[in-house]
Formats: structure tokens, C-alpha cells, sequence
């Protein structure tokens, strides 16, 4: 569990987080959300306890973290920019790790495997493509085999299968019952991966929700043989059914009513129905909305 309660950050007269709290919980993924400058690696650096906050607390697992006995098994952390001894080989550096936190060899290995590395274990770290390099980072976040696991912008420089990756990787870690945190600003990306969402601007909370609650649905396209049928069955208060005028007439645009409610009604009059599509604002547009007044003032400055 992560832990951020009434934590402000100032450099000088500037606020850069500005009385945030959250919760990450075990089980879950929660994507740390936000435009450039929003205050995300600030944060995750005061849970890591790199920086100190003006104000407010942070807790991993109830305790500051900088207090912790093994801090490589409590919280795994990827920050952006890693800096890894670039003469040094992948295996050398995860094993250096390894020996200063008192880890089995095996772990490394286990690592190496889990990130795709194994091929490339003894080549140079400044060899590594970005892809390659964030590969090694997650390896080495998971080394300690940690409760609590903490990625600051995790799939930049992937590729497509990278992505893939370690959105499957993230989602075993939460079904394990780890805590998972993330952050992005691409809201299309952690959709995705993350159940719950912890959305900042300017510092400040903006919201603290689901991928799901975000999404409103705005209304349901069905394409029936019988459309005239359907509209008289489902029509009534509350229920607006429009012909598109594509397909024949065959497609409706229904709203006040679910996709599931839909299909129910037909099917008690034999109604068939070729497509049923619930159609849901973008939750890059609901990202947007949210964050307007955050991404102008950013610019404006
Ligand atoms: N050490 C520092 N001294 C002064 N200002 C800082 C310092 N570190 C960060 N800032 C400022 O704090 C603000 C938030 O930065 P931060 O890196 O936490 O944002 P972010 O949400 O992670 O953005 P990005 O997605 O671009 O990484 C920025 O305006 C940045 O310039």
C-alpha cells in the first residue's frame, strides 16, 4: 500500500504538489495520471523518500520508506532517467544489486528471464536500445521480489510487444495481490493497464476514480432487421431512438438504456439484432477535460 496524505512540495514560491493524497492499494494497478509538469516524479520521489515534502506525509506499507531495513523487497521502483554504469553488463549491474541487499543469485537470473533479457544478459548496458534499457529497469524494480511496485513512465521506448509486455506483467503483479503504481501521461496507455486512476494537475488532485466511472456512455448503435419493431418495443420516457439513415435504415442510435437492456427486449420479441455497440466518450477526451485548466496554465506561464 501506498500511502500520500495532505502532501505539499515547493521548490522557492513555487508549488509543484499541492496538498495531494491518494491511496494505492494491493490488488490493484493504479495509473498516476497527469500533463507534463503535473507533479507525478515529484511525488513518486517523495514516496521513494529522494526528496522530502514541505508538508504531509508519505507511507509505504504504514512506514516512511527511507526507514525501511530492506528497502529492495518492501517497494521495486523505476524512475525515469536510471542511471546504470553504461561499461557495465545487464547481469553485473542486477547482480551488484543483488549482493548489496542480500538477494540469491537465482533471483537474478529470475529477473533476467522474466524481462526478455537473457540473450542479451552480458552485453554492454550502454549498448541497450531505450526499449531494452527500460526492460532492465522493471527487472531491476522486481529484483527484491517487492509488495509494492512503482514505475514512473514504464513503457516509454517500447515497442508494441514491449507494451504488451509489461501490461501483463503489471496485471499478474496486482492479481498476486501487490501493489502497483504507475505513471503516464497517456491516458490511451493506462487505461489499459490500470484499474484505478489517480488523475493530477498543477500538483493539485483532479480526480481519483475508475476507467470505468470516467467513461460516460454517451449511447448504444444497434443494427436490426426489424427496425421499426425494436423502436416501438424500447422507445418510451427517458429513451430517445434515432435512425442514423445508414444501412438500409437498419441502424439506431439508442440512449437511456444499456446495451444488455437492449438485447433482453429484443430477444423477448425475437427481434434480431446484428450489432449492438455501447458508444462511449474517449477517455482521452474525459482525460482532457479534466486536465484543460492544468495543461493551459502550464502553458500560459
Ligand atoms: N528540483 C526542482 N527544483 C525546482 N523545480 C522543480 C524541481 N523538480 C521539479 N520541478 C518542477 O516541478 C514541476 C513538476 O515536475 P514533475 O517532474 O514532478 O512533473 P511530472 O508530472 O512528472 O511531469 P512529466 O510528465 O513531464 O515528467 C515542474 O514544473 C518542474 O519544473
Amino acid at each position: 500500500m501506498i500511502e500520500v496524505r495532505e502532501v505539499t512540495k515547493r521548490y522557492g514560491d513555487k508549488t509543484v504538489v499541492d496538498r495531494l493524497s491518494f491511496t494505492a492499494r494491493p490488488g490493484q494497478v493504479t495509473g498516476f495520471l497527469g500533463p507534463n509538469g503535473a507533479g507525478k516524479s515529484t511525488t513518486m520521489r517523495m514516496i521513494v523518500g529522494l526528496d522530502a515534502p514541505t508538508s504531509g506525509d508519505v507511507l509505504v506499507n504504514g512506514k516512511v520508506y527511507a526507514t525501511s531495513t530492506a528497502p529492495l523487497q518492501e517497494l521495486g521502483v523505476l524512475l525515469e532517467a536510471k542511471a546504470v554504469h553504461p561499461g557495465r553488463s545487464a547481469v553485473a549491474h542486477l547482480l551488484a544489486m543483488a549482493r548489496t541487499h542480500g538477494i540469491p543469485r537465482s533471483r537474478v537470473d529470475e529477473v533476467l528471464h522474466l524481462a526478455g533479457l537473457e540473450q542479451v544478459a552480458h552485453k554492454r548496458v550502454g549498448a541497450f536500445s531505450l526499449g531494452m534499457g527500460q526492460r532492465l529497469g522493471i527487472a531491476a524494480a522486481l529484483l527484491g521480489d517487492p509488495a509494492v511496485v512503482m514505475l514512473d513512465e514504464p513503457v516509454n521506448g517500447l515497442d508494441p510487444e514491449g507494451v504488451l509486455w509489461v501490461r501483463n506483467l503489471l496485471a499478474g503483479l496486482a492479481a498476486e495481490g501487490r501493489t502497483v503504481l504507475l505513471s503516464s501521461h497517456l491516458m490511451s496507455e493506462v487505461s489499459l493497464i490500470a484499474d484505478h486512476l489517480v488523475i493530477v494537475g498543477r500538483g493539485r488532485l483532479l480526480a481519483d476514480t475508475t476507467v470505468a466511472d470516467l467513461v460516460t456512455a454517451e449511447g448504444v448503435r444497434v443494427v436490426t432487421a426489424a427496425p421499426d419493431d425494436l423502436r416501438a418495443l424500447i422507445g418510451g420516457a427517458g429513451v430517445t431512438v434515432t435512425s442514423t439513415g445508414a444501412l438500409a435504415g437498419e441502424e439506431l442510435f439508442v440512449t437511456g438504456l444499456s446495451a444488455r437492456e437492449i438485447g433482453l427486449a429484443a430477444a423477448t420479441r425475437g427481434i434480431p439484432l446484428f450489432e449492438l455497440t455501447p458508444q462511449n466518450a474517449s477517455l482521452e477526451e474525459a482525460f482532457m477535460d479534466l486536465t484543460r485548466d492544468a495543461v493551459e496554465y502550464e502553458a500560459a506561464r
